[in-house]
């Protein structure tokens, strides 16, 4: 689709991940006539997917939050809800299947009492402490999954919520400064157990108990039993195509291959984009969906930099990016009962170490049709810093792919023996791809804090120090996870409509 340049938008949002895009959606549901400009092919950021022979494999995010069909937590359930359409979607019995150091196997199972049973079952002199840590966790789930959830920047949506829910809200203002790490520690003494309970943080957040705030393990903790995991039919890449189509019925437009070059800022106010090929939009309201770094540091002059990002900086730090492999096996190698998402960590001394935890995701257990017949996409990934890709070779940078995923296949035959034998089909990203692909500032997954910090308080809403300009996706309230961008997306679209007196 084409649109004059000259035309003016009430809002223009930069990228079209799922923030991008709920924001977009939710805007254009309210009547905004919105422009989105997405610099690849296709939307859906590292909720994208993509194509090869005949394996239809997912960018990113592939263990999905927020598809339940209750609450007010299911967001991406309301966001295709509020643009008239939804997904099938495929519920997942088993959350992760954990294989940890000193033959620590377990499975969080959709259903709470299982999972809570097998975790006691494991640790019987920490029952009730178990008991008592989980249930700490439904309590921020069951204040968040009471109200509406919109900005916490609109004062009269926060007197509102709070004269509805008035415990609920105090129970948050409660969590907002907490940490896992302190709350675990009140309950549960044993070391393993404590090792557990930081790596069921790790595997989303990124970081310990410690740095992780409790306001968004309770999300996690409790919505995987509560909404459940639920797959997408057809894969994750589903629901930007869903949002992209509502968005377009609502009579907004995306436009592809429209790599923003940078903010137009006049009289202290951002106005307009310009893309890389000059082509320059105008609008009332900008939202960028790239990373705050991408967005403070490229697309706006450095003596532009308020002083607010400034601090943000300092409290928050890059998280390392990934390599990942995205693999084509044989069916044989999966024995039956395989679970979809796994956890493999050898050594707890190497949760945090690049290549030290690794993640597996095996879609095609729930919707076969993502593999050619007879066959399983098995997408493993595993952190790791840009540092380890820089100044290479273009041989030695493949040879060193090629090693790394050697590496990473060899560990995993410990699960899925017969694995490297099986192998049909392998693509191999690094850092280097999550930069060139996501646009992410060194192939980031997002934000992690520098250092202990109070729980959420110190992550920044939706407005900027920039009039007119907005951002959302990971690097805002609350961070990282399809659920939690979509909460960004939808707290960004309303103080915008607010602000626009839509
Ligand atoms: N659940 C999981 O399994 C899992 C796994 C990996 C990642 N994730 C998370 O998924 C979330 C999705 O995040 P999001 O909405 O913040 O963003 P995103 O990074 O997914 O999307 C940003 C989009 O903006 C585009 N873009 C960036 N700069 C641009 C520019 N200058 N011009 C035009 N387009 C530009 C990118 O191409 C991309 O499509 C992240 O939190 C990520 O960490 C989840
Ligand atoms: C008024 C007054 C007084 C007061 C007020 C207060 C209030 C209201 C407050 C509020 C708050 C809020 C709303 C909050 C919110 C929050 C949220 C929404 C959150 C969310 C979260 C989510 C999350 C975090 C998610 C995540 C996830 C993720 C990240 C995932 C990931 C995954 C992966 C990576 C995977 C891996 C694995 C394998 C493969 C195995």
């Amino acid at each position: 689709m084409s649109v004059e340049s000259s035309s003016h938008f009430d809002a223009i949002v930069i990228g079209s991940g799922i923030g991008g895009l709920v924001t977009a959606t939710q805007l254009a549901a309210k009547g905004a006539r919105v422009l989105v400009l997405e610099s690849y092919l296709i939307p859906g950021g590292s909720a994208g997917y993509f194509e090869r022979n005949g394996y239809r494999f997912d960018v990113g995010a592939s263990m999905i939050f927020g598809f339940g069909d209750r609450g007010t937590t299911n967001l991406l359930t309301r966001a295709l809800e509020a643009v008239d359409t939804s997904i099938e979607t495929i519920p997942d019995p088993v959350q992760i299947h954990y294989h940890l150091p000193e033959d620590l196997e377990l499975k969080v199972h959709r259903e709470y009492e299982d999972f809570v049973g097998e975790l006691s079952a494991l640790f019987p002199h920490e029952k009730e402490g178990i008991r008592k840590f989980y249930d700490e966790c439904w309590r921020v789930f069951n204040c968040l999954n009471a109200m509406e959830l919109l900005s916490l920047e609109e004062p009269r949506y926060l007197m509102r919520v709070f004269f509805q829910h008035p415990l609920a809200c105090l129970g948050l203002v409660k969590y907002l400064p907490q940490n896992v790490g302190d709350i675990a520690r009140r309950y549960i003494k044993d070391p393993t157990l404590l090792k557990f309970i930081d790596i069921e943080c790790y595997c989303w957040s990124v970081v310990p108990a410690e740095l992780t705030p409790m306001i968004n393990a309770g999300m996690v903790f409790s919505d995987r039993h509560y909404g459940g995991i639920n797959y997408p039919k057809g894969g994750v890449g589903q629901i930007a195509q869903k949002l992209v189509e509502g968005l377009e019925k609502k009579g907004s437009t995306i436009l592809y291959k429209s790599r923003v070059k940078r903010i137009l800022v006049e009289n202290n106010r951002a106005v307009g984009v310009e893309l890389v090929n000059n082509t320059r939009y105008y609008g009332d309201r900008i939202v960028s969906n790239a990373t705050r770094w991408n967005t403070f540091q490229s697309l706006l002059p450095e003596e532009m930099l308020p002083a607010s990002e400034e601090r943000w900086q300092k409290r928050y730090q890059k998280s390392p990016s990934f390599v990942s492999l995205h693999l084509g096996v044989d069916a044989s190698v999966l024995p039956e009962g395989t679970e979809c998402h796994h956890i493999l960590l050898e050594n707890w001394e190497k949760m945090e170490e690049s290549h030290g935890t690794i993640f597996v995701s095996i879609p095609t257990l729930l919707d076969p049709d993502l593999a050619p017949s007879g066959h399983h996409i098995i997408h493993t990934f595993t952190p790791s810093w840009i540092n380890e890709w820089k100044g290479l070779s273009y041989s030695d940078y493949n040879a060193k792919k090629e090693e790394v995923a050697d590496r990473i296949i060899n560990r995993l035959e410990a699960i899925f023996p017969g694995l490297n034998a099986g192998l049909d089909y392998q693509e191999v990203g690094t850092p280097r791809t999550h930069r060139r692909f996501l646009n992410r500032q060194d192939g980031t997954y997002g934000p992690i804090p520098q250092r202990k910090l109070l729980g959420l308080l110190g992550m920044p809403f939706n407005r900027t120090a920039i009039p007119g300009l907005y951002c959302v996706g990971d690097s805002t309230f609350p961070g990282q996870g399809l659920n939690a961008v979509a909460f960004s997306g939808f707290a960004c679209a309303h103080r915008i409509a607010v602000d626009l007196g839509l």
